[in-house]
């Protein structure tokens, strides 16, 4: 069911100005902020805080309700900006669900305050809906974040043992020819005997794992290396991920086992399958584009993945939220063929995977914007309770064991960020 889309949409008074480097941008974030956002790599990026507006899709629509109401606040918004670097002027965050049966359907939020820095210069936007122009708030590092106090770290909808067999039934039918590939994830349940700290994980995730993308949308909070797709000025582009390794923390045996990940053949299916997908998902908006023969292996500091850059050329004005519509779900997150990947997982799993795996991102006023899949993250269920995820590409040639393995890899960043360990 979607929700009636609102008849009229504020008016926005928008301005971005330039400011001096204001340092780590994580600890900016105040501890009382309402709604905290980020999209964090290497530095640079952004984060912030309140409401200027939002808006809450569902189902199917989740993602063309959401591109309508852009649309609107768009075309009613008034934008002084000083600085024209991605993110700076008048952007809006958002972030889907997997499935659209999921209750979790979609989000999209302008926040009240965003402070980002990109290539050494830094800015801060802030919007509102009154009519004069907002003034620019006076930015101070908060205190240090708390850690959490984890209690309990328990199975979600399934033990490992039940999705070990799940995934085993999974290898069953992609044997039987009833489908090539399915992404199988589980999910685990940690309790705090605090509230957790948004920025306490922001900081970690990202001091740990700085060549992902680190966000935080509406309590979903993660590192992800996989971008869906960034739209920059007519050029879109996309890094396809499938196929992994564990690290083992000794540099010399990993380079082995990099170059044995490179050779297999289940991997390379496995990664074969992804690319595809978001190659024939793009090229209906491209005018030409470029699909590398063959992946390289990143390099992250729990595993090591295939991974392939896709670019293309758009010929149409397509904005990213659109284009991430069209390429959701990729066989990175659901498998081929989608729609009967897509079936088995809803009998396999046993657990809806709410925003975990969707699109989660930004976009500006023009339509560009960078939106990654939300993996290696956790959904705050409640202040003091977080649900992680992890899953694994399931081929004809995969042992459930060692996906289980795999899966446990996944996770190593959520649980080493909120304290509890790999
Ligand atoms: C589904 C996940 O990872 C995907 C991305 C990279 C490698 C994957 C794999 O090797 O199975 C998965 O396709 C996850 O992290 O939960």
């Amino acid at each position: 069911m979607t929700m009636p889309l609102p008849q009229t949409e504020p008016a926005l008074v928008v301005r971005s100005m330039r400011i001096p480097d204001p340092g780590d941008l994580v600890s900016l974030i105040p501890a009382d902020a309402e709604a905290p956002v980020s999209w964090l790599r290497e530095g640079d990026g952004f984060v912030g805080w309140g409401t200027a507006t939002a808006i809450q899709t569902q189902g199917t629509a989740r993602f063309a309700d959401a591109e309508q109401w852009w649309r609107g606040i768009v075309r009613q918004s008034v934008v002084r900006a000083e600085v024209d670097l991605p993110g700076a002027g008048l952007i809006a965050v958002g972030s889907f669900a997997f499935a659209a049966a999921s209750d979790a359907g979609g989000v999209l939020h302008v926040p009240a305050i965003v402070i980002g820095r990109r290539n050494g210069v830094a800015w801060v936007t802030t919007t509102s809906t009154a009519a004069e122009l907002p003034s620019t708030p006076k930015l101070q590092s908060g205190e240090i974040p708390q850690a959490p106090k984890v209690s309990e770290v328990t199975h979600g909808s399934l033990t490992d043992a039940e999705w070990t067999a799940a995934v085993g039934a999974a290898v069953g039918r992609i044997q039987s020819g009833a489908l090539d590939k399915v992404v199988m994830a589980r999910d685990v349940v940690i309790r705090s005997e605090t509230d957790i700290d948004p920025r306490y994980l922001l900081r970690n995730l990202s001091d740990s794992y700085p060549n992902t993308w680190t966000y935080s949308v509406d309590g979903l909070i993660g590192a992800t290396p996989e971008m869906l797709l960034r739209r920059q000025k007519g050029l879109v582009t996309s890094r396809v991920l499938a196929g992994t390794i564990r690290r083992t923390g000794d540099d010399e045996h990993d380079l082995a086992l990099a170059a044995s990940l490179a050779r297999s053949s289940k991997d390379l299916e496995e990664h074969e399958y992804a690319v595809r997908s978001v190659a024939d998902a793009m090229s209906p908006h491209c005018s030409s584009m470029n699909v590398p023969e063959s992946p390289f292996v990143l390099h992250l500091p729990n595993v090591m993945h295939l991974a392939t850059d896709v670019a293309g050329v758009l010929h149409e004005d397509v904005s990213s939220l659109t284009l991430a519509a069209s390429l959701h779900p990729s066989a990175a997150v659901c498998g081929t063929p989608t729609l009967a990947a897509r079936d088995l997982i809803a009998e396999l799993e046993q657990m809806d995977r709410g925003r975990y795996a969707g699109p989660v991102g930004w976009l500006d006023a023009a339509g560009d914007g960078e939106w990654g899949i939300a993996l290696r993250c956790g959904e705050l269920e409640t202040p003091s309770q977080m649900r992680l995820f992890a899953g694994c590409g399931i081929v004809a040639g995969s042992e459930p064991e060692s996906e289980l393995g795999e899966s446990d890899a996944k996770l190593v960043p959520m649980r080493q960020a909120l304290g509890c360990g790999a």
